[in-house]
């Protein structure tokens, strides 16, 4: 095979050749994790504009790794040299506005619609400089709709995505959708599609041979019409979905076993003496002769009639890469990479054009994406249950305990009910961890292509929370409120609703703290649950504050919001309250729980403030107190904040 050969086998137009071309070629890259083993070892390819490279090779071959680093997302240590339309790019940000890439899981708000998920990825990708979508709105949903009908989903445009209590799109069709949002995202700014690499991971993971095969079907047919370029991550795909790509990249061990046209495997590994039995699926082939977990040399051997060299030395991956080493196939992409860096540095600035990536432009966008950000979590807000409904339904259960007179026996009740409220109300925010988690899997995937920050998107989840917290704090309090039999007066209900809000805002800025740091549903839930029970058990209506261990009464009962939000409720209830007791012939009033102050129509009278004196509650600090949790949801948040900047940083962000 000449060098011109290859040339036309990896397309029409070379990335050296033609300097209008599109190509991504990586050239001896390897990967070493921060304890020093190597998990990729002189991984090479050159794919041109329009062409399909599958990534095969068993499990923990390094797949994963190569596409991280192609895409610019890995953080470990890696040497080699990548080239994008035969430059290498000088600037992170710029690679990832170029590559744009597909994870392994679906990050999607299941309540929005294919049309609106495209939508809002088409505008957030959207920098101020060019757009494919600079036609307004009525461009951008042609755009849109253009994109969504290329990946065969016209007719799911209107159904929403689907949430874990509401069926939506399959998985096939959602594995289109999130290739669909890389499609639509003009990230870099350039006219189309075209000069794109869209790295695909494990994108048939988890889906039978005829989905699997449509969403790569969909996704050549779509590299095809723009010359955008598609490396993809394969787990044993079929013989049809397997000759849908263009050329393939055997890996083994982090090893190069083979690179070069599907149409040539069979030759290339029939040369080696290991020939593919015709009925055989050849990706299935491949991955068996590089499969070194499960099955033992000789099975494999006498399974696939494999070449006698290969059978027995205990080292047939090492064979398998020193053959390709030598390979003719391997000599001539050598040269066409050895080709590349020498033009690089011919003609750098000729070819990689810096104006037309258009990547982060500060404070514009973000404050534009801020505000698709809200109006997205508005949507969600109110159509998701998770997020909001299913509390207003939990919170509709509370007390239920009957209406409360205020006389000496039942101030106890009234002490449980507030406390019992309030801490229930801030227990049930654990409800939104589901709606958070989802967001903030969201969040992860779209500040990778430097869509937004954590400021941007905890700004909107602030902001979006705020009214339906306070829309469930109105909802609860107006019926609860009354039906307890809480103090008669409009001033205490306001200042009741107040102290609910601020609970609710605080509990859930616990919500967001913990689940940014531990973003796995069972760890947040138990964390969240943990920390709450610990803010009822040391708030000081369990065990009184003087009684209370010392670690605790120093640590966090200064900063339990509970604590702050039951004092300022009692307050509210008792301190401008009395509470009857029976006067009696004999003793008047001293037969009373509590000393009582006054006799009113031959009914003694407990002032509410020698209740809460009794009680070792000192002075009302209303305004302090509330002041105290305002302090402590901003602090959470913030700490939520400096957590994302911090993970953001490490990636690379
Ligand atoms: N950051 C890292 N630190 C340590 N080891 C790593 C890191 N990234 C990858 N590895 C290791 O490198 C090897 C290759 O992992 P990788 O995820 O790339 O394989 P894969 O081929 O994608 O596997 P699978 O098909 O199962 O997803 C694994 O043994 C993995 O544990």
């Amino acid at each position: 095979m000449s060098e011109h050969d290859l040339d036309l086998e990896f397309g029409q137009s070379t990335p050296i050749a033609d300097g209008s071309s599109c190509s991504l070629c990586f050239a001896h890259i390897s990967a070493r994790t921060s304890s020093d083993r190597t998990i990729l070892s002189d991984i090479s390819g050159c794919v041109p504009r329009g062409n399909m490279l599958a990534v095969l090779g068993p499990s923990g071959s390094g797949k994963t790794s190569l596409l991280d680093i192609l895409a610019n997302r890995s953080t470990i240590s890696v040497d080699g040299r990548i080239w994008l339309d035969g430059t290498t790019p000088r600037d992170d940000k710029q690679i990832r506005n170029r590559v744009r890439y597909v994870q392994q899981e679906d990050a999607l708000i299941g309540a929005l619609t294919v049309r609106e998920t495209l939508l809002f990825a088409a505008r957030l990708g959207r920098t101020s400089a060019s757009s494919p979508t600079d036609g307004g709105k009525r461009g951008l949903y042609q755009y849109v709709d253009g994109v969504i009908s290329r990946l065969g989903l016209s007719e799911q445009a209107n159904t929403k995505i689907g949430t874990p209590i509401q069926r939506g799109l399959s998985g096939g069709q959602k594995r289109r959708v999130s290739v669909g949002e890389k499609l639509v995202a003009n990230i870099g700014g350039s006219d189309d599609n075209s000069c794109v690499v869209l790295v695909l991971d494990e994108i048939t993971s988890g889906l039978d041979a005829v989905a699997a095969y449509e969403v790569v079907s969909r996704v050549k047919e779509f590299a095809e019409a723009t010359g955008m370029i598609v490396v993809a991550s394969i787990h044993q795909p079929s013989t049809a979905t397997f000759t849908l790509f263009d050329s393939v990249l055997l890996m083994s061990q982090g090893k190069q076993v083979y690179f070069g046209p599907v149409n040539q495997v069979t030759g290339y590994f029939a040369k080696q003496g290991l020939i593919i039995p015709s009925n055989y699926n050849p990706a299935e082939f491949l991955l068996e002769i590089t499969n070194t977990d499960f099955i033992t040399t000789q099975e494999r051997s006498s399974h696939l009639h494999l070449a006698k060299e290969f059978i027995g030395d205990g080292d047939q991956i090492d064979q398998l890469c020193r053959a390709w080493n030598v390979s003719e196939e391997a000599i001539l992409l050598e040269a066409v990479l050895c080709k590349t860096a020498s033009e690089e540095h011919l003609d750098r600035n000729l070819r990689y054009d810096m104006s037309r990536l258009g990547g982060f432009s500060g404070i514009t966008i973000t404050f534009r994406n801020t505000m698709i950000l809200i109006q997205r979590a508005i949507i969600k807000g109110y159509r998701d249950i998770l997020a909001y409904g299913v509390r207003v339904i939990m919170y509709r259960k509370w007390s239920r305990c009957s209406h409360l007179s205020a006389n000496e026996t039942t101030i106890q009740s009234f002490f449980n009910a507030i406390f019992f409220g309030s801490a229930f109300m801030s227990f049930m925010t654990v409800a939104y961890i589901p709606a958070f988690l989802e967001d903030l899997a969201t969040y992860k995937k779209e500040s990778h292509e430097n869509l937004y920050g954590p400021a941007a998107f905890l700004l909107a989840n602030v902001i979006v929370g705020l009214p339906f917290l306070f829309l469930i704090t109105v909802l609860f309090a107006v019926v609860e409120y009354w039906m307890t039999g809480l103090r008669s007066s409009a001033t205490a209900f306001f200042r009741f609703v107040m102290w609910l809000f601020l609970d609710l805002i605080a509990a859930e800025s616990l919500v967001v703290l913990v689940s940014a740091i531990a973003p796995i549903f069972v760890a947040a839930l138990a964390i969240t649950a943990f920390a709450n029970g610990l803010w009822m058990a040391v708030g000081g209506f369990l065990v009184q504050p003087n009684v209370l261990n010392k670690f605790w009464y120093y640590t966090f009962y200064w900063i339990d919001y509970q604590r702050y939000v039951f004092e300022g409720m009692i307050f509210n209830e008792m301190e401008l309250r009395s509470y009857s007791c029976p006067w009696t012939s004999q003793g008047g009033c001293s037969g009373c729980m509590y000393a009582a102050t006054e006799v009113e129509n031959g009914v003694c009278k407990i002032s509410g403030k020698t209740v809460l004196e009794a009680r070792g509650y000192g002075r009302n600090w209303t305004g302090l107190w509330a002041g105290l949790v305002i302090a402590i949801a901003i602090a959470m948040r913030l700490l939520a904040y400096a957590w994302l900047r911090f993970k953001a940083r490490r990636v690379g962000n």
